[in-house]
C-alpha cells in the first residue's frame, strides 16, 4: 500500500443480476479512480446503477467481473470476513436504509464503530459529541433509534459512518429524506470532514448537492457517460446559508 495509491480504483467493473428470467446488466464496465481527499458525486437517473456501483466498491454486493482496489490493495478477491475487516478499518457507509442497532442508544450506535476500530472510549465519546452536535442531535444521544424521526435516524447513520474517521465515506442519498435545515447541517458536516482530507463518494439526485463536489460522475444504463471536475470557481461551499432556500426551490 503506497501513500500515492488512489483510495478507490475500479477497473472494468460489471454487475449482472440473475433474477429468475432475464439478466439485468446493472453496471457495464465501469472504470473509476478516486484520489485521496477527493469528493466525488455520482449522479444518474433511477436504475442507472449508482447504488450497485457503490455497494460493490464497499464490498456489500459482489461483482460479476472486473477489479476493485482500495487504498492500493486488491479488494474484490477478499472473502466476506476480509471485506468485513476492511470495512471496519477503512470505510464508512450511509445508506438509504439506516440499519441502526435498535436496542442501543443513539450515542452507543455512533460510538460503536470507533470502539471496534480500536479508538479509546474517551476519544469515541468526544468524536460522537462533535458529530451529533454538528448534526443538531446532541439532545438525542440517550434516545433509541425507534424514538427518532426518519431524518434524525439518517443523520445518526451519517454520524456513525464518520465516527471512525474512515479513509473512505460512501453515501447513498444522504440528504434524501431531509428537510432544508437538516440538509444544510449534513452538507456542512460533509464540508468539514472533506476539508480535513476525508475522501467521499456520494450518490445524489440533487444537482445542487453534486455541485458542491470536486467532481461529478454521471451514470446511464450502468455506464459512465460523463466524468468531470467542477472548476473551483463554480463549486458551491458546502452547507452555505443559501442552500436552505435553494434546495427547496
Ligand atoms: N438485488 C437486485 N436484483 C436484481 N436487480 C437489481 C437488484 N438491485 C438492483 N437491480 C437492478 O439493477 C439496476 C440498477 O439499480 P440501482 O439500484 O443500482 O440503480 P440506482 O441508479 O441506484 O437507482 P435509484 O436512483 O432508483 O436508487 C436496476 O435495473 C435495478 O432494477
Amino acid at each position: 500500500m503506497s501513500a500515492e495509491a488512489p483510495v478507490v480504483r475500479a477497473v472494468n467493473l460489471v454487475k449482472i443480476y440473475q433474477t429468475g428470467g432475464l439478466p439485468v446488466h446493472a453496471v457495464r464496465g465501469v472504470d473509476l479512480t478516486v484520489e485521496a481527499g477527493e469528493f466525488v458525486a455520482v449522479m444518474g437517473p433511477s436504475g442507472s446503477g449508482k447504488s450497485t456501483l457503490i455497494h460493490m466498491i464497499g464490498g456489500l454486493d459482489t461483482r460479476t467481473s472486473g477489479e476493485i482496489w482500495l487504498d492500493g490493495s486488491r479488494a474484490d478477491t477478499l472473502s466476506e470476513s476480509g471485506w468485513a475487516v476492511l470495512r471496519r478499518q477503512k470505510i464508512g457507509f450511509v445508506f438509504q436504509f439506516f440499519n441502526l442497532v435498535a436496542n442501543m442508544t443513539v450515542a452507543d450506535n455512533v460510538e460503536l464503530p470507533a470502539l471496534l476500530g480500536g479508538v479509546s472510549p474517551r476519544q469515541a465519546r468526544e468524536r460522537r459529541e462533535y458529530l451529533l452536535g454538528e448534526l443538531g442531535l446532541a439532545d438525542r444521544a440517550g434516545a433509541s433509534p425507534a424514538q427518532l424521526s426518519g431524518g434524525e435516524q439518517q443523520r445518526v447513520a451519517l454520524a456513525r459512518a464518520l465516527a471512525n474517521q474512515p479513509r473512505l465515506l460512501l453515501a447513498d442519498e444522504p440528504t434524501g429524506n431531509l428537510d432544508s435545515r437538516n440538509t444544510r447541517d449534513v452538507l456542512r458536516l460533509l464540508g468539514q470532514v472533506h476539508g480535513q482530507g476525508q475522501t467521499i463518494v456520494l450518490v445524489t439526485h440533487d444537482a445542487r448537492v453534486a455541485s458542491m463536489a470536486d467532481r461529478v460522475v454521471s451514470l446511464l444504463d450502468g455506464q459512465i457517460v460523463d466524468d468531470g471536475a467542477i472548476p473551483k470557481s463554480r463549486r458551491r461551499p458546502l452547507g452555505a446559508a443559501g442552500d436552505v432556500v435553494e434546495l427547496r426551490s
